[in-house]
């Protein structure tokens, strides 16, 4: 049943054993796990990644309904815990846990992914899950509340931003479910949200680290004018030094005749009447251009 990264199944898990920096708040109310695991949508057939399961208290829940639930927990303790609570549990058999950190590890086949995520690898979780293949179903993710609303954001709202964009660009993203904080324990100090994550497929045909690395410059000073920022030498030299690490990473030859990213940015903004704008109004049919 499990092992480490090493693969290796409600306990009374004592306050003490909870770590800060793992994010553990676990969700105490059993009405938000069930509408989580309704949202997540399960057919009997599925294979569901779980990511940092805890004691369990999703898990048992998303047994109920999965083929299979691989579960990554970082904390070996974690671990421990969950492997007692399904002791001769009658779905012990369908669990898989692997120990290890979920942005490291190689994710293994699944269709759906739950996670009450913690919250220090928000941002790196959702850039694996955006681009991970082959293309899942859907994901139900509990973030930080702002951290959901950043997700969701659409142009001239404040929180639009790089994230915002990249999630967009990449997959249908859509609110699902207020969670207070006294929903956890032991409660976190900010209110979260269930965001449902549905991967656009096919993927549009971009490549990710290049296009990153150009909508971050974009964001780079909100109130600017895309003119503005792409004037600056420091910025047309970040995006060269872009291009090369991303060339150099993928083994791609780079042809002798290109252009160098300042003339094809300055001719997209000169084009596309851009330069006058500000990304935070542009959406994201417009960087596409
Ligand atoms: C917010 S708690 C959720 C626990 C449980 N799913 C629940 O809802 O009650 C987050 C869990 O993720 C685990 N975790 C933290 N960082 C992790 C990482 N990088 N990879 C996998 N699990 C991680 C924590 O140890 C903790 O068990």
């Amino acid at each position: 049943m499990s092992r480490t990264h090493k693969r290796t199944s409600q306990t009374g898990m004592g306050a003490s054993l909870m770590k800060k920096h793992f994010g553990q708040h676990l969700l105490r109310n059993p009405l938000v796990v069930k509408s989580i695991v309704e949202k997540a949508k399960i057919k009997p057939t599925d294979i569901v990644l779980e990511i940092g399961p805890g004691t369990g208290n999703l898990t048992v829940k998303l047994l109920e309904k999965a083929k299979r639930v691989i579960a990554i927990e970082f904390d070996p303790r974690m671990v421990v815990e969950l492997q007692k609570r399904m002791q001769g549990h009658q779905y012990a058999k369908k669990l898989e846990i692997i120990q290890g950190d979920a942005i490291k590890i190689d994710f293994p086949f699944f269709n759906v992914c739950v996670a009450n995520l913690p919250y220090n690898i928000s941002s790196p979780f959702v850039f694996k899950l955006l681009t991970h293949e082959p293309i899942f179903r859907h994901a139900v993710v509990m973030f930080q509340r702002e951290f959901a609303m950043r997700l969701i954001a659409r142009p001239e709202n404040n929180l639009y931003c790089r994230l915002s964009v990249n999630t967009q660009l990449l997959s249908e993203v859509k609110h699902l479910l207020k969670v207070a904080k006294n929903n956890f324990k032991p409660p976190p100090k900010v209110d979260s949200s269930v965001v449902m994550i549905k991967p656009r497929n096919p993927r549009p045909e971009i490549q990710f680290t290049e296009w990153d690395g150009f909508i971050r410059l974009c964001f780079l000073r909100k109130n600017k004018t895309l003119g503005a920022i792409f004037k600056q030498k420091k910025v047309l030299l970040m995006l060269e030094e872009n291009y090369k690490t991303y060339t150099a990473l993928k083994n791609i030859k780079i042809p002798k005749n290109r252009k160098t990213m300042k003339e094809m940015v300055l001719d997209v903004l000169k084009k596309t009447k851009y330069s006058d704008k500000r990304a935070r109004t542009l959406d994201i049919d417009d960087f596409l251009l």
